[in-house]
Parts: structure tokens; sequence; C-alpha cells
């Protein structure tokens, strides 16, 4: 189940976990009845999450401007040049994508783009899919219908190694979803520990500074019970951005930093108001659009949140998808998103009982 490359996500999702932090190499995972889970801490290379991957960008040509045809066929050859130059910063896509629990149907066809340098907000109604569609972005759920496209390549099942490459893709869960038992460093060097070649001293230095990026000090060797709600998702924060620099994943033709995306599931749920605006700042701050506490621009090429928060969706997105009844009802502009006439986000954005959201 977990392995090569995996970042823990929910508590939910890998319950009781336990690791000895005696030996974080090779360390191994037990679930409750000490049942192994498959592959846990192996170098198998399986499904996960946080993955390094390399599909190439589509070659454009540049054949078509020295086509010598009628005017028709010429304006079509533009018209497909432009749509296809428009696709390739395109990251993920989500097309006609269907989800069903059982009789709960809850996705119904629902499609989008994340372009490189977006930074996208999912809200909705409880209950409406938002983290189902974030997991089978991640690659944790398979779509029953529909296609997942990463980097214009389709996703077969889930993740694997094999299948893509060129884009990590992170996924940091409402719950921080660290292991109690590892000390902050462990947590964060997780991957690097258990599946990259670099020497323990490298780790720890690039934890240290990676942990400093996220705003947090001499906090590597406490427990995770010894930090308060903001700490973890910041910790969780710094697990989720931390790369392993000898590794060259990246395409300066293409773009000139690591493509990375991370999709937030609620990252400021049950925090202060000031906390919150921290996390949404740091949010910010790793997207390669800003800077982060050391002053370098953030690692992260688009990053996907879902939120309930009116302040992490002011703060810390560009764009919105309203998800409602298994589909995008609406997007646009979060600055638009307190003056649509759409009255499903108008009920939304105002929290009225009237309207058509029916609880
Ligand atoms: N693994 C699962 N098995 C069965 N039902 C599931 C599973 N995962 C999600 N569901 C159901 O699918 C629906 C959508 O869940 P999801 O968590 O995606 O919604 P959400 O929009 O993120 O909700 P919220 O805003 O309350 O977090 C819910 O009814 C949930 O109970």
């Amino acid at each position: 189940m977990m392995s090569k490359g995996i970042v823990p996500t929910s508590n939910s999702m890998f319950p009781s976990l336990c690791c000895s932090r005696a030996s974080l190499r090779g360390a191994r995972f037990f679930a409750p009845n000490t049942k192994r889970l498959s592959g846990c801490g192996s170098r198998e290379k399986k499904n996960k999450i946080a993955c390094a991957c390399s599909a190439p960008p589509r070659n454009l040509g540049d054949g078509l401007s020295s086509i010598n045809i009628n005017d028709s066929h010429a304006m079509n050859s533009r018209r497909e040049e432009r749509e296809i130059e428009s696709e390739t910063d395109v990251l993920i896509e989500c097309r006609n994508v269907y989800k069903s629990f059982g009789e709960k149907h809850i996705l119904k066809g629902v499609s989008f783009k994340i372009r490189h340098g977006e930074a996208v907000g999912i809200i909705g109604p409880s209950g409406t899919g938002k983290s189902t569609i974030l997991k089978i972005m991640a690659g944790l759920l398979a779509p029953d219908k529909g296609d997942v496209l990463i980097r214009g390549k389709k996703r077969h099942g889930l993740i694997s190694d094999e299948e893509i490459s060129g884009l990590r893709i992170g996924l940091v869960f409402q719950s921080a979803a660290l292991f109690d038992s590892l000390t902050v460093r462990e947590n964060v060097g997780f991957l690097l520990y258990e599946n990259s070649n670099m020497p323990e001293d490298q780790i720890s230095a690039l934890v240290t500074e990676t942990l400093a990026a996220v705003g947090l000090k001499g906090v590597e060797d406490r427990l995770p019970s010894e930090l308060s709600g903001g700490m973890k998702k910041r910790v969780a924060l710094a697990r989720s951005i931390i790369f392993d620099n000898s590794k060259k994943i990246i395409e300066p033709e293409v773009f000139d930093i690591s493509i990375a995306v991370l999709l937030y599931d609620e990252p400021t749920a049950g925090l202060d108001p000031i906390a919150s605006t921290v996390v949404e700042d740091l949010i910010r701050s790793v997207h390669l659009k800003g800077e982060d506490a050391l002053g370098k621009p953030g690692k992260i090429a688009s990053y996907v949140v879902v939120t309930h928060q009116h302040s992490t969706i002011r703060r810390a997105v560009d764009r919105l998808l309203f998800l409602y009844e298994g589909k995008i009802v609406w997007q646009g502009k979060t600055s638009e998103f307190t003056t649509s006439t759409n009255p499903i986000v108008r009920q939304f954005a105002s929290g009225s009982l009237d309207g058509p959201i029916k609880y």
C-alpha cells in the first residue's frame, strides 16, 4: 500500500501507523494487529502521491507557419496551433470525471484544468466531493469514468513511477498526518531518508532549510505532540515541499523551476484567524510567484486548495471552481466570487439559508 515516494496523507487512511525512531532508513510500518503494510519503507515502485516524473511537453513543432495552403485551412491550422499551444501549460486535467461510492453518485462529469502558475480553489457545500476530486487528482483514487491527464498524458489507474513523469504531486491533508513517533526532522525528511541516496547529514541540513522556509526554527528534535496545530500544518507543508536536490527533474527549456503541484485539503480548518493567515501566506510563499521565509522564490508551480474559509479563498487563491451536485457549476476569478449573480454562488458566498442549496 505505502511505498516509494508516498507521502502520508490523512490519519484516517493510515490508522495507528507506528514507526521505529531508531532507524528511519529501512523503517517498517505496521497497521493494527501488527499486520505489515506491503511495500512500506521499501524501494518498490508502486503508487505514490509525491512523485518525481517526466512526461515530456508536447512538441509544438514550427512547421505550420510555412504551410502554403488556402486561407480557411491555414486559419484552422493556426487555430489548432493556438489550441495546442494553450494546452502546453496544463499540468493536471480532469476530463468528465465520474465517481460513486456504492449508491452515492458523487462526481458526475467533472472537468477542469490546472495550469502552470495557477493558484486554484475548489469550493462547494459539504459532501459534494471536493476531497474526492483532490484524491483523484493525487492518484489516491481512480475515477469510475473519465480521465485524469498529467501534463497531457492519460493516467491509467493510480499513479505509478512508470506512468507519470516530470511532475511531483504533493498532497497536504487537513490533519497534518505526521507520524507521532517520529521527530519533526524524521517526518519532514521521511521521503529522502527512505528513497534517496542523499547522505543523512545532507538530508538533515535540507530539513532545517525547509523548516526555515516555512518559518520554523529549532523544532527539528521535537515530537508532533509537542507542537501546536498550526505548527503541525507547517511541518506538513515543509514535508510536502522538500525536494531531493541531487535529482534533476528540471526541464529548464520548459519551466525554470522543478514542476510540482501541491493539493491542500482544508489547510486552515480548525485554525484561529491569525494562524489561518500565517498558513495562507505560507501557501502563497512556496508558490513560484511567492517568496519563502528565506527570501527565495517558491518551488511550487501550481496549487489547488479545497477550503470553506472565506479568508483562505480571498488570500490564498486566484481562481475558483465551484463544485455542486457532482459538477463544476461555476468558475471564475476570486474577485468575482462575491459579485457573481449565479444564485448558487450568491447563496454560498452570503451563507444564506434561502437559495438553491438545501441542507
Ligand atoms: N471512501 C469512501 N467510501 C464511501 N463514501 C465516501 C468515501 N469517500 C467519500 N465518501 C462520501 O462521498 C461524499 C463526498 O465526500 P468528500 O469528502 O469528497 O466531500 P467534501 O466536499 O470534501 O466534503 P466536506 O466539505 O464536508 O469536507 C460524502 O458523502 C462522503 O461520505
